[in-house]
Order: structure tokens, then C-alpha cells, then sequence
């Protein structure tokens, strides 16, 4: 489903700036799986995930998604494939649009009709059918305006927008970290049942140890622009953060330092 083959990217090369910040990367993703990426700061997580939503181009490597290549299409041209969440609940949606409006916006994704699609009566029962299954109380807000929301509301309807119509890649970048715990797990627990209902591939980097552990079938860790680790399903059920923890600094040599690392919940 997701092709990324020795992926590079130096930032500010030759200056005394110069960034290592993928070196060689390669990953293959099959259909369904979810992934979930950790590693020490500047590891190359969000520069990976910029790469395949578009917003940074490869010093050299290809990406795919479904067979096709989309290394040098715009992020607008791919949008259509992949749904992403960002960390920051204000990133994902805009504040000054009502709730529908926001959806309606995420319908179109992709399509080049683009905002004028519009909503009629059988699309606000879409949207208030899929905002009920949230089970948030959103579907009697359609036209409350997203700003009013609360973090953990937004990200949950982020996350329904970038998972609307189905994307062959969803990318969850640090979606809950900026959440206070309760309203985490709920994100958490919605992202794992859209996730398994709608068996999306998906690429989801924390830096909360446990949440790494019991979600997906997968675990990689990132250091110095690379790899290092790749943890696949039965092998991953029976992982501890504290033998993560010190795998990592086996292969790497040293600590893991993330200044924002959560052990647990
Ligand atoms: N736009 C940029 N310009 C220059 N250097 C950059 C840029 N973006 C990232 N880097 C550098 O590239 C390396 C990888 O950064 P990246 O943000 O991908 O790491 P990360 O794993 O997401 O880190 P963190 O967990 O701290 O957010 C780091 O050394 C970082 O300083």
C-alpha cells in the first residue's frame, strides 16, 4: 500500500547548518497495517511524514502509494490518498467554518470541484450519521462553529475529516500529544475503531511509550535520520517499555533523549 524506498533528505547541506534528516530510508506498509513510530528528538519522524503528505520533496528515493508514484505530485494532487492529523487541534480544521462546512470541505478532498460542492439535506445526514458514531454529541452541533469546540472535540472531528472518504494512508502526527489524558484515550479509542472499521493503512508517530506498544501491528523507532528497529505483529504484543527502552540503546549506542517522551498514559 505504501512504497517508500531509500528515501534522503540533508537539510541546509554543505552549511554549518546541514541537517541529517533521513538517510536511506526504506519501509513497506500492507494494506491495514498501522504503524506506530517512535525515536529520539529530531529522529526524522516529522520530516517522514512531511514527505509523504507532500508539504517537503526528497533530496533522492521514491514514495508509493497503491502502485502509483506520488514523489513529485503536489500536496493537493495526493490529498485525494491520504488523510492526516496533526498535533495541534487548531491544524486540522477551520475555526471560523460551522461543523458541516468543515465536512463538507473534507467530502471534496481531492476532488476538483473543490468547495462548491456544497451541502444538501442527504449530505447532512451523512455528516450527522457519521458525527454521531463519535458518540460526542457532535451530530446536534452541525452548525456550531468549529472554534467553539474543545481541543479533544476538534481532534476527534479532525480525525473524521481526514478519515471521510476513506484514505489509502491516514498519518497521525502526534494527534493526541497536546490532549489532557482523558480526552487522549477517548481520541485514542476513536482512532482505533475508525482505524479497524475501516482497516486504514496507518502511519502514526507518539511519543507516549505505551500507547506505541498496545496499538497496531507494528512498531518502528527512528534515530539519526534512520530505522533502526522494526517490531511486527506477535513480537510487538510482547514488548515492555522498558526492554524498548533498552533495544534502543543497544543498536543506537546510546539513550533515547526526547524531551517530550511519555512512558504511560
Ligand atoms: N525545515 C527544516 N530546516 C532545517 N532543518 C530541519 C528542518 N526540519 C527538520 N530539520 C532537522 O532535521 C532533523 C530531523 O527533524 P524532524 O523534525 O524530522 O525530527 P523528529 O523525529 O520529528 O523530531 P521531534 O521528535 O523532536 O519532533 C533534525 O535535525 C531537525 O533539526
Amino acid at each position: 500500500m505504501l512504497q517508500i524506498s531509500h528515501l534522503s533528505k540533508l537539510f541546509h547541506p554543505g552549511s554549518v547548518d546541514e541537517k541529517i534528516a533521513l538517510v536511506n530510508v526504506n519501509l513497506q506498509l500492507k494494506p491495514g497495517d498501522f504503524v506506530t513510530v517512535i525515536g529520539s528528538n529530531g529522529a526524522g519522524k516529522s520530516t517522514l511524514m512531511n514527505m509523504i503528505s507532500g508539504t517537503l520533496r526528497p533530496d533522492s528515493g521514491t514514495i508509493h502509494i497503491g502502485g502509483n508514484e506520488i514523489t513529485n505530485l503536489s500536496e493537493h494532487r495526493r490529498s485525494r490518498w491520504i488523510g492526516r492529523v496533526f498535533q495541534d487541534p487548531m491544524a486540522g480544521t477551520a475555526p471560523h467554518m460551522t461543523i458541516e462546512e468543515n465536512l463538507a470541505m473534507a467530502y471534496s478532498r481531492g476532488k476538483s470541484r473543490g468547495l462548491s460542492i456544497g451541502i444538501n439535506a442527504r449530505r447532512r445526514e451523512l455528516f450527522q450519521e457519521q458525527l454521531g458514531k463519535l458518540g460526542i454529541g457532535l451530530e446536534e452541533r452541525l452548525r456550531a462553529k468549529v472554534g467553539t469546540l474543545s481541543g479533544g472535540e476538534r481532534q476527534a472531528l479532525s480525525l473524521l475529516m481526514a478519515t471521510f472518504t476513506k484514505p489509502q494512508i491516514l498519518l497521525l502526527d502526534e494527534h493526541t500529544a497536546a490532549l489532557d489524558p482523558a480526552r487522549a484515550e477517548l481520541v485514542t479509542q476513536l482512532t482505533q475503531r475508525i482505524v479497524s472499521e475501516l482497516k486504514l493503512t496507518t502511519l502514526m508517530v507518539t511519543h507516549n511509550m505505551e500507547q506505541a506498544i498496545r496499538l497496531g501491528n507494528r512498531l518502528i523507532m527512528m534515530d539519526g535520520g534512520r530505522i533502526i528497529l522494526d517490531i511486527r505483529e506477535q513480537d510487538k504484543q510482547h514488548l515492555s517499555i522498558a526492554g524498548l527502552l533498552g533495544e534502543f540503546e543497544q543498536i543506537s549506542g546510546h539513550k533515547l533523549s526526547d524531551d517530550r517522551v511519555v512512558l504511560g498514559t
